[in-house]
């Protein structure tokens, strides 16, 4: 047993070179992957209003980020679409469309800057008009019928370019769908990092807003996981690899770091976590009124989700980081 005055904690504390000597977690730029929001919007950005200090960008301005990205050493950005209303429709049909928004963007930041990843959401709630992830009949989301458009929406945005699939619709079943069409179309190499263990959350919000899908008809409690579950996560994440994950993902991050943590015990696998928009929100609204510090915040929640095992985060931070980092 350790015992004061023999051992006193406080010397490992002392002085700035020996707490970089004895510190156990290393945040690097490449732990971080950047959410960027893009729009077919006349305007090359937007604010977004609940989420200070982040926009809606042009093709052309996501090109300009996947630059900034590989220039910062951040691996990866993953892209969400705010899809012009009169294109959505019950099936998200939109999702498909060779020449749609997402693939515009995936092509021109791959144009820019190859050596940045590029993640695509895989989920058709930017493109239906009631804002579910997924095919809706008589209130129900339909899981199957879901699935094949998933697979659709999948190959269109690897024939543009896209390095990695992000599967966030929580149907069942559909990461071993999206993998076998993956083989047979001869996409060997596509990555798929699945949103696993995805809760039903209200940290949500201020996305809904970015993406323009606020108007939600319901909720998402019939596909997405109770937050009280965490055994539940672990069957999840047990399916998805089974089913040809190469990486994992803990949705939301903060409140769900016991999650991450589990998921990396138990499978020593990728793993990642997304500090989701309302995260995000919480900590620059403190900021702006003073009552944190809101850098100091943002490296520490960071540090925080590196500690509980992750191996990167999904963030809108992600830049603002990494300038901090290189400096
Ligand atoms: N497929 C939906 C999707 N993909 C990413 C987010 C949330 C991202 C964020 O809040 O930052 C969501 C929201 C939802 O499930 O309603
Ligand atoms: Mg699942």
């Amino acid at each position: 047993m350790a015992l004061f005055p023999n051992t006193r904690l406080r010397r490992t504390r002392s002085q700035p070179w020996i707490r970089d000597l004895v510190r156990e977690t290393h945040l690097t730029p490449h732990d971080l992957i950047w959410t960027i929001v893009v729009s077919d919007s006349a305007d090359p950005i937007e604010p977004v209003e609940a989420m200070p200090g982040t926009v809606r960008m042009s093709v052309a301005e996501a090109a300009k980020a996947a630059k900034r990205a590989r220039d910062l050493g951040i691996p990866a950005i993953a892209v969400f679409p705010h899809i012009d209303p009169s294109l959505k429709d019950n099936s998200g049909t939109e999702a498909l469309n060779p020449d749609g928004l997402v693939m515009r963007a995936v092509k021109a930041m791959k144009d820019a800057a190859p050596e940045v990843g590029i993640i695509c959401d895989v989920a058709l709630d930017p493109f239906t008009d009631h804002g579910h992830d997924g095919v809706m009949e008589g209130g129900v989301i339909l899981n199957d019928a879901t699935v094949d458009l998933l697979i659709a929406q999948s190959l269109a945005q690897v024939e543009a370019g896209c390095d990695v699939l992000a599967p966030s619709d929580m149907m069942d079943g559909r990461i071993g769908a999206i993998r076998n069409a993956l083989e047979e179309a001869g996409h060997t190499d596509t990555l798929i990092l699945s949103y696993a263990a995805k809760y039903a959350s209200g940290f949500y919000g201020p996305y809904r807003s970015a993406i323009g899908s606020a108007a939600l008809q319901g909720d998402k409690k019939t596909y997405q996981m109770d937050p009280a579950n965490t055994d539940e996560a672990l069957r999840e994440v047990a399916m998805d690899i089974e089913e040809g994950a190469d990486m994992v993902m803990v949705k939301p991050g903060l409140p769900y770091l016991d999650i991450v943590t589990r998921v990396k015990e138990a499978f020593g696998v990728p793993t990642y976590a997304f500090q989701v928009s309302g995260e995000y929100a919480m900590i620059m609204a403190a900021a702006q009124n003073g009552w944190i510090d809101g850098e100091r915040v943002m490296m520490e929640t960071l540090t925080c989700f590196k500690r509980s095992g992750a191996d990167g985060i999904l963030t809108y931070f992600a830049p603002t980081a990494a300038e901090i980092l290189g400096e």
